[in-house]
C-alpha cells in the first residue's frame, strides 16, 4: 500500500426531499441554529485540515439556492454545486465527476450528518494517507439484532461485538471509489459498493456528533447540542 499525496475532495450529497422530516422544503435547507444544515454540512467540511474541494449535490430544483448558500462562505471558491439524482448513489456519482483532477483521496459525506465535525474529516484522512482504500467511521450498536426472513421468523442473532452502525464521511482513495461506482454494484453505503467489487474497508471509531437528521426528533437533538 503507497501513501496518498494528493488533494482531499469532499462530496457532499444534499439532493435527498427529506420525506421523514416532512418539512415544506428538501432537508438540507431546513434550518438549525439560524443556519442550514447543508451550510452546517459545508463549514465542517472546509474546517477540516486537508479540505480542498468540495462538491454540494443538490437537488434540481434548489441548484440556485444552494449555490447562494455557499457563496457566502469565505472559502466558496473552493466549492462547487452540481445536481444529483433520483437515488443517494447517483447523487454520490454526480459529485464524483465533478471533482477537480487533483483530488486523490475522496469523503463522500451526507448533508443529514451535518454535526460530523472537522476532526472526524481528519482522522479519516489520516487513516486513508497511511494506506487504506477505504475508512469509515462506525459505533458499536446497543441493541440486540436479530436477522428476520419475510414472515418475521429470526433466523439470526449476531455477535453484537462483531456490529457497526456505519456513518459519514466515509473516505476513499479516488480510483477505488470510482472503480466501484462504475461497477453498477447497488448499496446503501459507498463502502458497500467497495465491498460488493471485493475491496477492503476499514472501520474506525465515529462520532456521536455524526448522527443522521432523519426524524423531527433528530433535528430537535442537533438543534439541543448547537444550543441557545
Ligand atoms: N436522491 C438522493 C437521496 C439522498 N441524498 C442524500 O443522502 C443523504 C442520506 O439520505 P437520507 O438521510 O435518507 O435523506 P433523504 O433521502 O432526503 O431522506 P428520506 O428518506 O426521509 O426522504 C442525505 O444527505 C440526502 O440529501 C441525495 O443526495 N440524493
Ligand atoms: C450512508 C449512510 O448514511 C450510512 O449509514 C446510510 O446508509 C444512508 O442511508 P439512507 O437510507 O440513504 O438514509
Amino acid at each position: 500500500m503507497s501513501r496518498s499525496t494528493g488533494s482531499v475532495g469532499v462530496v457532499i450529497v444534499a439532493a435527498g426531499q427529506g420525506t421523514r422530516l416532512g418539512a415544506a422544503q428538501p432537508k438540507a435547507f431546513v434550518r438549525l441554529a439560524g443556519s442550514t444544515l447543508l451550510e452546517h454540512a459545508v463549514t465542517r467540511a472546509l474546517g477540516a485540515a486537508d479540505t480542498a474541494h468540495v462538491v454540494v449535490v443538490a437537488p434540481a430544483s434548489h441548484l440556485v439556492e444552494a449555490g447562494a448558500l455557499v457563496s457566502a462562505h469565505p472559502r466558496s471558491g473552493d466549492v462547487t454545486v452540481v445536481g444529483g439524482g433520483a437515488e443517494r448513489t447517483a447523487s454520490v456519482a454526480a459529485g464524483l465527476a465533478a471533482l477537480r483532477d487533483d483530488v486523490d483521496v475522496v469523503l463522500v459525506h451526507d448533508a443529514a450528518r451535518c454535526l460530523a465535525p472537522a476532526s472526524l474529516f481528519d482522522r479519516l484522512v489520516e487513516a486513508v494517507r497511511e494506506g487504506a482504500d477505504a475508512v469509515v467511521p462506525g459505533l458499536p450498536v446497543a441493541d440486540t439484532i436479530k436477522v428476520v426472513d419475510a414472515t418475521g421468523a429470526v433466523v439470526g442473532t449476531p455477535d453484537r461485538s462483531t456490529l457497526r452502525a456505519v456513518q459519514t464521511p466515509q473516505a476513499f482513495r479516488r480510483s477505488v471509489l470510482v472503480a466501484a461506482h462504475a461497477s453498477g454494484a447497488d448499496a446503501t453505503d459507498d463502502a458497500g459498493l467497495v465491498e460488493r467489487v471485493g475491496g477492503r474497508v476499514l472501520v474506525i471509531d465515529g462520532d456521536d456528533l455524526a448522527f443522521k437528521v432523519t426524524t423531527a426528533a433528530d433535528l430537535e437533538r442537533a438543534d439541543r447540542i448547537l444550543g441557545p
